[in-house]
């Protein structure tokens, strides 16, 4: 029997007031030019709050805080199955941002995610930021 094996992401969702970081895949990536939160795969011996400390260094150069798990889920893409675990986080210095591993990075309001194209596994996760915000968190 083949067991598929499921990639395992840290995702970081930072807000500052009423904006959300957001990265562009860069084109030869898996999901490329896709818009998402960014993150990546622990490595071994990390847990998902250090490897997302290092993936925004990495990506975004971007200082982080994590905070705490808000959402999690499994999604099957015909090329992978991938398990993502979203965290909220903030941080310190909003104007480091630098798109360093990644096509683009950019702030925007909340309310304007449903406008970007997002992969298929973050429909959930993004409708449940518009109400928490809605909500008032
Ligand atoms: N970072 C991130 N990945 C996402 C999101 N939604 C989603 O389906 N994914 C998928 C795309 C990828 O298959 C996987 C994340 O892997 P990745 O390619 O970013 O991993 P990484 O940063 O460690 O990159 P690499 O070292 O393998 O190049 O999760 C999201 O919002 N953020
Ligand atoms: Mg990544």
């Amino acid at each position: 029997m083949i067991v598929p094996t499921v990639v395992d992401v840290a995702v970081g969702l930072v807000l500052d007031g009423d904006r959300i970081l957001v990265s562009q895949r860069k084109k030869e990536a898996h999901l490329g030019l896709k818009w998402e939160f960014p993150g990546g795969k622990p490595e071994a011996g990390e847990t998902h709050e250090q490897a997302l400390v290092r993936e925004f260094r990495e990506e975004v150069n971007l200082d982080v805080q994590v905070h705490s798990l808000f959402h999690e889920c499994s999604f099957e893409y015909p090329e992978r199955h991938v398990r993502l675990r979203f965290f909220l986080c903030r941080c310190r210095q909003p104007e480091q941002v630098r798109a360093l591993e990644v096509l683009a990075v950019r702030w925007v309001p909340l309310h304007s995610l449903p406008a970007l194209d997002f992969p298929a596994a973050n429909g959930p996760v993004i409708e449940k930021l518009m109400d928490a915000h809605m909500a008032g968190f």
